[in-house]
């Protein structure tokens, strides 16, 4: 496959900045536009200029973004679509906890575009401006640990610069909050100057070409939870599916790895996993010392202008050796009775909550297969016309969690995972994603997924717990899951 933003030469990602800085002048009058609204509001205004780039190199841009230490990064990729974001630096963040974490945020968002300046380029009509980039916890009701205390329930980031990749065509945000008493031109001075740092970063990194092996890395794993601890608490869910407490519970687990030689590279992470999951959501989301990062095969939703895009994914099954083993595997996946149950639950919950959002909701009766490297799932797409009045964070708050990551009914699996799963989730099985201006945005379910400090990382994977599940292979399905992490982070086994 064809992934323009790596395979593009390095020089255009310097062409392209080379061209956005002679913007100054622009950028000065939006500042000042911003600065003056600022005094009569008596408030800060957000000034944001998008300026189109030639197309350039997603990874190398996080790359020289993260050399740099401009500020937090972010990046978001849908390899297959060839489409990209890299962000840095925060211009504002919207911080959300506890139950009413969506209408805050939604709030929030409107109020800072209402009062705000923003400006395209003509050739950006319809690429870049500002953008939220950011997450949610999986259960704001579950009491935070240290590992997950930097990332709230739900935090929205608007970077202060924000590379807008597609195939085709690239462009450049520069989001910056003003006040009345800025030196616009001080302001603007600085902006350029690290674009210009940017430009020189990029060419100095352009020489030593990424290479997608990485170093050999040598990486320690162990369970948080001894594996029969683990595979215990899987048969006291069966067990208690069995009695009528619920129909579904995924049980999730984590596992602590450590780099011998020294810190992961994020960067050399980020271009294996786009490599590897052309089809997945690739996220990266920084947080002080930490990153969240992941390569999730499942969206939550995509909503562009009216319309709805998710899906049920559940039913997990390896891939073959040979193609006749993964063609067998495949059809048995289809033919599991088990698996189609786990499947039928998340298909009938995401139908039923559709219904109070969207006017037309879309599917197929039977589930599809859906081949990615390293696992074969059950995936039946779903599209629907979202209500005028609705939004894409209000369809999240209904959406999540679905029951390919709690449970159902969802309150009684959710209070299960309380009481028994023994894991801060944190933000893994929550979601991650972007929203911009007109509404359209992209959520995935934060899958396949770490927390990254230095040279550790915790890994999260979980599986959905039916009746007829068998507790150890549970736990080697989980093991399958963990892969597309440890491989990601250099693990050659
Ligand atoms: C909870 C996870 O996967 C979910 C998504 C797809 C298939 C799943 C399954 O077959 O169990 C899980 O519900 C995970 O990867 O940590």
């Amino acid at each position: 496959m064809d992934i323009v933003f790596i395979d593009t030469p390095e020089t255009s990602d310097v062409a392209g900045l080379w061209s956005a800085y002679q913007h100054r002048e622009q950028l000065l009058t939006i500042l000042r536009q911003a600065s003056q609204k600022a005094a009569m509001l008596h408030h800060k205004v957000l000034a944001s200029l998008t300026l189109p780039l030639a197309s350039g190199n997603a990874l190398l841009l996080f790359r020289a973004l993260k050399h740099m230490r401009l500020g937090e990064t972010f990046f978001w990729a849908r390899p297959e679509e060839q489409r990209a974001f890299v962000g840095s630096g925060v211009a504002f963040a919207i911080e959300t906890t506890g139950a009413t974490r969506f209408q805050s945020a939604t709030c929030a968002w409107r109020d800072l575009q209402a009062k705000a300046v923003i400006e395209y380029s003509p050739q950006c009509a319809d690429i870049g401006g500002p953008l939220l980039f950011g997450g949610f916890a999986f259960d704001p009701l579950r009491p935070r640990t240290r590992l997950w205390a930097n990332f709230p329930d739900g935090l929205l980031v608007l970077p202060h610069l924000y590379f807008h990749y597609t195939g085709t065509r690239a462009a450049l945000t520069l989001n910056q909050l003003v006040s009345a008493y800025d030196d616009v031109e001080l302001l603007a001075d600085e902006i350029v100057g690290q674009l210009q740092g940017l430009h020189a970063t990029i060419a100095d990194i352009a020489e030593s070409q990424l290479s997608t092996d990485g170093p050999d890395v040598q990486l320690i794993a162990q369970d948080i939870l001894p594996a029969p601890v683990w595979i215990n608490k899987v048969a006291e869910a069966v067990k208690s599916i069995r009695q009528g407490a619920f129909e579904k519970v995924i049980m999730a687990r984590g596992i602590q790895v450590v780099n011998k030689e020294g810190d992961f590279d994020l960067s050399t992470t980020l271009q294996q996993l786009c490599e590897t999951y052309p089809e997945a959501h690739i996220f990266a989301f920084q947080r002080g010392q930490q990153t969240f990062i992941g390569a999730t095969p499942e969206r939550l939703l995509q909503t562009q202008h009216e319309q709805l895009l998710t899906m049920a994914l559940a039913g997990s099954a390896p891939r073959g050796a040979t193609e006749e083993e993964d063609r067998q595997i495949g059809e048995e996946l289809l033919n599991s009775e088990k698996n189609q149950i786990e499947h039928k639950i998340v298909v009938a919950t995401i139908r039923d909550t559709l219904s109070a959002l969207c006017s037309e909701i879309r599917l197929e009766g039977t589930p599809r297969l859906l081949r990615l490297k390293n696992l074969h799932h059950l995936i039946t797409p779903i599209v629907g016309t979202l209500h005028p009045d609705r939004s894409a964070l209000e369809a999240i708050e209904s959406l999540a969690p679905t029951p390919a990551v709690g449970g159902s009914p969802r309150e009684a699996a959710l209070a299960f995972i309380r009481e028994h799963e023994d894991l801060d989730r944190g933000w893994y099985s929550g979601t991650v994603g972007w929203i911009d201006t007109h509404g359209n945005s992209e959520f995935a379910v934060a899958l396949r997924s770490a927390l990254v400090k230095g040279n550790e990382a915790t890994l999260f994977a979980g599986c959905g717990i039916v009746a007829d599940s068998n507790p150890p292979g549970e736990y080697t399905e989980s093991c399958w899951k963990f892969q597309v992490m440890l491989r990601g982070l250099g693990s050659k086994d």
